[in-house]
């Protein structure tokens, strides 16, 4: 169950009630008291913000039970993930300071103007002279937001903000949010084109299929830079690191192993095509419908050229059906899908990756009584499979050595190093992928992602410490 932090600031009036009485209450609903700030101080009342910690579901019955007790007023209840939302979570600012007339006319008019004719001469130059070289838009247009599905531009903003702040964090890449107010396919792909310039790599995020295959596959031919659909391929990198180790934890084989695979849109298509490229035999994609056949005629696109792929199994079924027997579950579709029933009817030692966001295909509860080895993509679960952990390193690797495009040997090579971040030592049911805060994750991707650019012949630039 997710918790979330309230801060409430209650006034007590000291004739009534005191500070235990309070405390009491808090804990009786189900609340945890985690810091008291006292205010203002009083003889005859006081006022506190106490910050509490409580299951999502119980938040109202701790603030229903402080509001109906005699001697204590609720004044407010902030919501601590709101307050960290505040005015937005990411600012520009400058790399130096324009303290003089000197300083302006060489960070602005006129000294700029020669730089400006210096890349007109040479465009590359652009890397070197402007933000470009260290800089990725992240863009959407708010159609498959996390598992919210389409709630616009203007709603996704938090998400793409969450990313950039990833981005810098983790690897110092500058992102920046663009939330696309089209969801048509050529003003989308037309628009990305044009804002191009400044950029030195697009991530492409939360855009709904099949569009997204089109926007990412066109974008990669007409733009001489890194196209990267997170959700496509950072998940599917993520799970093949989680599933490398995974498979060690419960001694088995990719060869022999039956995957189903929930929910065939962007993340599940890349999911079920480098699983097939790393070795898998035996494929159960499904989505609303169930399973997706070999043999089956398909107008999408891309469900097409799964059924034409002989390791698709020609089985029909509903989810609830063809996950019997099954030797892993990864699920990229919704919440709430399967219960602890459907995981008993896996084969032995089920590995279950149950990656919708924010609500997982199958709750720990229901799970983890029945499955080996459990993962979700949330932070507050143990094994985080998310896409958190490949984009930022693999961004980090591409800019560094200019790699013109993304391709598949290097989202392998991250993939792999993702994995061996887990030394066989620590290697366990409960840690099968590392933390985004391990900082050897970054370090690691972009170390393979760049030998794999040079080895494929895409890098432009070899980085110092690959000479
Ligand atoms: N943990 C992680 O790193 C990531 C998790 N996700 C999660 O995966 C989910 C899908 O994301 P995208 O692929 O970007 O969205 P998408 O919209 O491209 O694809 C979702 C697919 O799930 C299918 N679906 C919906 N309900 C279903 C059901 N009841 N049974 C079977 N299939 C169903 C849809 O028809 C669609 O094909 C979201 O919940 C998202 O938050 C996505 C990317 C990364
Ligand atoms: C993690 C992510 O990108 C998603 O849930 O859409
Ligand atoms: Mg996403």
């Amino acid at each position: 169950m997710a918790n979330t932090s309230i801060i409430l600031r209650v006034e007590l009036d000291h004739g009534k009630v005191t500070f235990g009485d309070v405390a009491a209450a808090i804990s009786k609903s189900g609340g945890d008291i985690t810091s008291i700030d006292v205010i203002r101080p009083g003889k005859d009342s006081s006022v506190r913000d106490i910050t509490v910690e409580v299951a999502d579901t119980q938040e109202d019955r701790v603030v229903e039970s402080l509001k109906r007790h005699d001697g204590i007023k609720l004044i407010n209840v902030s919501d601590r993930t709101f307050l960290v939302h505040l005015g937005g979570k990411i600012k520009v600012q400058p790399t130096l300071p324009i303290k003089n007339r000197d300083d302006l006319s060489r960070v602005y008019t006129p000294g700029v103007a020669k730089v400006c004719t210096a890349i007109h001469e040479d465009q590359d130059k652009a890397y070197s002279l402007t933000i470009k070289r260290n800089t990725v838009a992240v863009i959407t247009d708010g159609t498959a937001v996390l598992g919210l599905g389409d709630i616009g531009p203007h709603a996704a903003a938090p998400v793409m903000e969450g990313k950039a702040m990833l981005f810098k964090q983790l690897a110092g890449v500058d992102a920046f949010p663009i939330c696309l107010d089209t969801t048509d396919t050529e003003e989308i792909i037309r628009t990305i084109k044009a804002i191009s310039p400044i950029f030195g790599g697009i991530n492409l995020e939360d855009i709904s299929s099949p569009r997204c295959f089109e926007i990412e596959t066109r974008l990669a031919q007409e733009l001489d830079m890194p196209i990267f659909h997170d959700d496509q391929h950072g998940t599917a990198v993520v799970v093949i690191a989680g599933l490398l180790n995974a498979l060690k934890v419960v001694n088995k084989r990719m060869e022999n192993i039956r995957v189903v695979v929930n929910g065939i849109g962007a993340a599940g298509v890349s999911i079920c095509k480098m699983l097939l490229s790393a070795g898998v035999t035996k494929l159960v994609p499904v989505d609303r419908e169930g399973a997706i056949v070999r043999g089956g005629t398909y107008s999408h696109p891309m469900w097409q050229w799964l059924a034409d792929q002989p390791q698709v199994e020609a089985n029909e079924g509903s989810l609830k059906e063809v996950i019997k027997g099954a030797d892993v579950f990864i699920g990229v579709s919704r919440g709430n899908l399967l219960n602890g029933e459907d995981i008993r009817s896996m084969g032995p030692d089920p590995i279950v990756f149950a990656m919708a966001n924010p609500e997982p295909e199958v709750s720990p509860e229901e799970a983890i009584p029945h499955s080996r080895v459990y993962a979700t993509g949330r932070s507050d679960y143990p094994n985080q499979i998310n896409n958190v952990l490949v984009f930022p390193g693999l961004f980090r690797g591409a800019l560094d050595c200019r790699a013109r495009c993304i391709n598949e040997p290097m989202k392998l090579a991250a993939a792999r190093a993702i994995a061996s971040v887990v030394s066989g030592g620590e290697l366990n049911e409960l840690y099968i992928i590392p933390s985004i805060f391990n900082e050897q994750v970054v370090i690691e991707i972009r170390k393979a992602v760049v030998q794999a650019a040079i080895l494929t012949g895409v890098a432009r630039r070899i980085p110092k410490d690959f000479r």
